[in-house]
């Protein structure tokens, strides 16, 4: 038998059974081992009311303390709190360099530190009256205060005088008398000289602390850190806080420029206003301030590298440049490197559809947005050193304008340059290469441009309204045929500088780039060369678009963004060659005075060809719309009267010998109104330069001669053609004979004047002077442009 167990439980489990010993156990039960050291699911509580307005609380606190103004309040007050100590002893210093100063300042008064520095430095210059004035001055001004102090004690005498015996008698009073035995006006005189008093006990110790610490904090304003700028604007939350720009630092880095109406401005303690205080504007800073008396912004453009290297900056990150008026400076400062990267890949590259009338995203501006830039109403002039970026510049243009189905393209290369054959499927002319032919097909086609132009005009004037220019409305009317037609001209100088059609093709340029603008009509101009022998002033002056990349001087500079704008701090000199590649100034592509441009760039070198899916697409998006390539078919311009210039200011000049140009414009515009209304002194001087005439002086004023008239149209009538070989030229009208033999001819409806058989001619000789007419690259099939115009 099992020995029982010593508690109770135990041996009531074990009973006697039979003859065996039976154990009990106790009832059986069903159920799961749990193992508590694994994580157990919580069972769910249902929050209270008030446990969920906690919970909100706590969360909306939470949101509230990661929120963007809180963390920069709390990253300002750590940093505040991390400079406490350097705080604390910079303000000990203000204090006592306060002191120093008052001292300083009243050992000059007192001693008439600045009259005898006066009278030292006039003895010096043995400018004996000065000195006397000065000695003068001092004398009277030391008389004059002593007089003051004598006064001042002798006032003090006289109050002591007689407050003395009043007090002396107020005392012996109070000691004899009882207060309740006085005159109540006497107890009164005690009452208030005992409130008085009381004011003073209380008042008196609080002085004793408040002065001290107002004395403090005046001298610590006295003795403050007078370099520009303030230190508390200081932002420590940005990753760049060593690099960024403040007004503190801009104010620092003015100050040492050497400008010296400046640096006297800081020397008697000036600060600058902040018209726009420095913040954060796309990849810089941008900040607006008002120069002090004798300084312009120009002055301060003139020193942009020192500037540059005063605010830790290359020359091309730091633009100061002109505000709205000559005193005010705007100053944009490119965060460090930025500007080294690219403006990525163009965003129509892989899909998208352009509308001209929006634009064509062309680059990143320096505030890192995308630039659209404008094409209708515009014409664009783009320049600088060779391989920098201006034909791929003239591409990217030319593609997007490519991407509008309704937009006709024509281009012209003035070199051996593949850069456009791409295009071909998409261009309804081009011509490349350097031979005459070329030139002659680009005057052509400018000249048939300005007849365009003048057709456009009379069915903008025939429509309801007598809309100003070609609207998208408008171009979308097919019948109207004012669609966009934007020609690209690269190296547009050879043209200008042809020894043969250079001369007519200038003309013909600047007339279109005054007046095509408004007929959707553009004009995209590269070049290498913007100087003014060869790229006409007229085209410079008027090109409302101007984009320079990096260029070598203020010449080029200016031919390219107009003039003033290299002494107004704007500056593509400041691009380097080659590490800026892609990188441009421009003007007049957005609202503001200029863009420092990154350009997009689509590649089409070395195999690589991003150019040709592009125009592939661009066709694709026409023929989606059932519609073809846009070929301008020029009409005739029926009665157009050709108009020769050199003939009409023959008869304007009425026989005279010498005439005046003033005399003569207004006859002409008398003669012609249509023709010469608005013409300038200008226009004159261009239209007789064609014949190799100037204007001459003659008693101060600008005349035109009888004779180099006459003699030019014997010239004329002699060889049946003008001096220079390029029969007489006529603007806005029908092109002459010789240009019509070769390019553009078959343009013209049938009966313009030019047979079949010419056309024919001359498009097979045109094919055979040029090898640039042959396709080259990976151009798709046609439709082909008409390269034969
Ligand atoms: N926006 C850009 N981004 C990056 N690289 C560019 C950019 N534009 C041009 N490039 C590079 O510069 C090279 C020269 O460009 P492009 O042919 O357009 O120069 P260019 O100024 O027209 O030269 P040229 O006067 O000799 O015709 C291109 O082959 C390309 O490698």
């Amino acid at each position: 038998m099992t020995e029982p167990n010593r508690e109770g439980h135990d041996g009531a489990a074990l009973a006697h059974c039979g003859g065996r010993d039976v154990e009990h156990v106790g009832p059986v039960l069903d159920g799961e081992l749990i193992d508590d050291t694994l994580p157990q699911p919580r069972p769910r509580a249902t929050p209270t009311r008030f446990g969920r307005s906690l919970l909100s609380l706590r969360q909306a606190a939470g949101r509230l303390w990661r929120s963007a103004p809180v963390v920069r309040a709390r990253s300002v007050a750590a940093y505040r709190l991390r400079k406490a100590p350097q705080d604390v002893v910079r303000l000990v210093w203000f204090v006592l360099r306060g002191n120093w100063r008052w001292l300083v300042k009243f050992w000059t008064w007192a001693t008439y530190a600045d009259l005898r520095a006066d009278a030292r430095r006039a003895r010096l210059a043995g400018d004996a009256e000065a000195r006397r004035a000065a000695q003068e001055l001092i004398r009277s001004d030391a008389t004059a205060r002593w007089a003051k102090l004598g006064i001042f004690l002798r006032r003090c005498v006289i109050m002591l005088r007689f407050a003395a015996p009043v007090a002396a008698v107020l005392w012996l009073v109070n000691s004899v008398m009882d207060r309740a035995e006085m005159w109540p006006w006497l107890a009164s005189v005690y009452t208030g000289l005992e409130a008085m008093r009381s004011v003073l006990v209380t008042v008196v110790p609080l002085l004793l602390i408040v002065l001290p610490v107002a004395w403090a904090v005046a001298a610590a304003f006295e003795g403050r850190d007078r370099t520009p700028g303030v230190g508390w604007l200081v932002r420590p939350d940005r990753d760049d806080a060593d690099s960024w720009i403040d007004e503190r630092m801009i104010s620092k880095a003015l100050a040492h420029l050497g400008i010296s109406p400046l640096d006297r401005f800081y020397r008697d303690g000036g600060e600058l206003v902040y018209t726009v205080a420095a913040r954060k504007d796309g990849d810089g800073t941008f900040a607006q301030l008002r120069l002090p008396l004798g300084v312009t912004a120009d002055m301060v453009a003139a020193r942009r590298s020192k500037l540059a290297a005063n605010l830790g900056r290359a020359s091309l990150e730091t633009w100061p440049t002109k505000g709205d008026e000559d005193g005010i400076l705007d100053l944009w400062i490119a965060d460090k490197g930025v500007l080294r990267g690219g403006a990525g890949a163009w965003p129509l590259i892989h899909d998208g559809q352009v509308d001209v009338f929006d634009g064509v995203p062309f680059g990143l501006s320096q505030r890192g947005v995308v630039i659209n830039a404008p094409l209708l109403g515009v014409n664009w002039l783009v320049g600088g050193r060779p391989g920098q970026g201006k034909s791929a510049a003239l591409r990217t243009l030319l593609l997007g304008a490519a991407l509008d189905p309704t937009a006709e393209l024509w281009a012209f290369v003035m070199g051996e340059s593949p850069d456009f054959e791409p295009f071909r499927p998409r261009l309804s002319r081009y011509r490349m290469g350097m031979d005459d032919s070329v030139a002659e097909a680009a005057t052509q086609a400018l000249a048939d441009l300005l007849t365009e132009m003048e057709r456009r005009g009379k069915i903008l004037g025939k429509q309801p309204g007598r809309p100003p220019k070609v609207s998208r409305k408008l171009a979308d009317k097919r019948g109207l045929e004012l669609h966009p037609l934007v020609c690209g001209i690269d190296e547009c100088h050879e043209l200008f500088q042809h020894p043969k059609f250079g001369k007519k093709a200038a003309e013909l340029a600047v007339r279109l780039i005054k007046r095509g603008r408004k007929y959707g009509i553009v004009l995209l101009l590269a070049t290498q060369s913007p100087t003014k022998d060869s790229i006409p002033r007229e085209i410079t002056r008027n090109v409302s678009c101007g984009v320079a990349f990096s260029v070598a001087d203020q010449v080029a500079n200016d031919g390219l963004l107009g003039s003033g704008k290299y002494a107004a701090g704007i500056r593509a000199t400041e691009l380097r060659i080659n590490t800026d590649r892609g990188t441009c100034v421009a003007v007049g592509i957005t609202d503001e005075t200029f863009e420092l441009v990154r350009t997009f760039y689509v590649p089409f070198e070395d195999g690589a060809d991003d150019v040709t899916p592009v125009v592939a697409r661009a066709v694709a998006l026409i023929e989606e719309m059932g519609r073809a390539v846009e070929s301008t078919a020029l009409p005739e311009i029926e009665a157009a009267p050709v108009v020769d210039h050199l003939a009409d200011i023959d008869a304007v000049l009425h026989g005279e010998r010498r005439v005046r140009t003033q005399v003569i414009l207004t006859r002409l515009a008398r003669h012609n109104l249509g023709e010469y209304e608005g013409w300038t002194f200008r226009d004159l001087t261009a239209a007789l330069a064609v014949y190799g005439i100037a204007p001459v002086k003659s008693d101060g004023n600008k005349v035109v001669r009888a004779e180099d008239v006459a003699a030019a149209l014997a010239d004329r009538d002699r060889h049946g053609r003008e001096p220079d070989g390029d029969p007489a030229g006529t603007q806005g009208v029908l092109p002459d004979g010789s240009l019509r033999q070769s390019s553009g001819a078959d343009q013209r409806k049938s009966g313009s004047g030019s047979t079949g058989s010419r056309d024919r001619q001359a498009r097979e000789s045109g094919q055979k002077s040029g090898s640039s007419d042959a396709h080259r690259g990976p151009s798709p099939a046609p439709p082909e442009p008409d390269e034969g115009r």
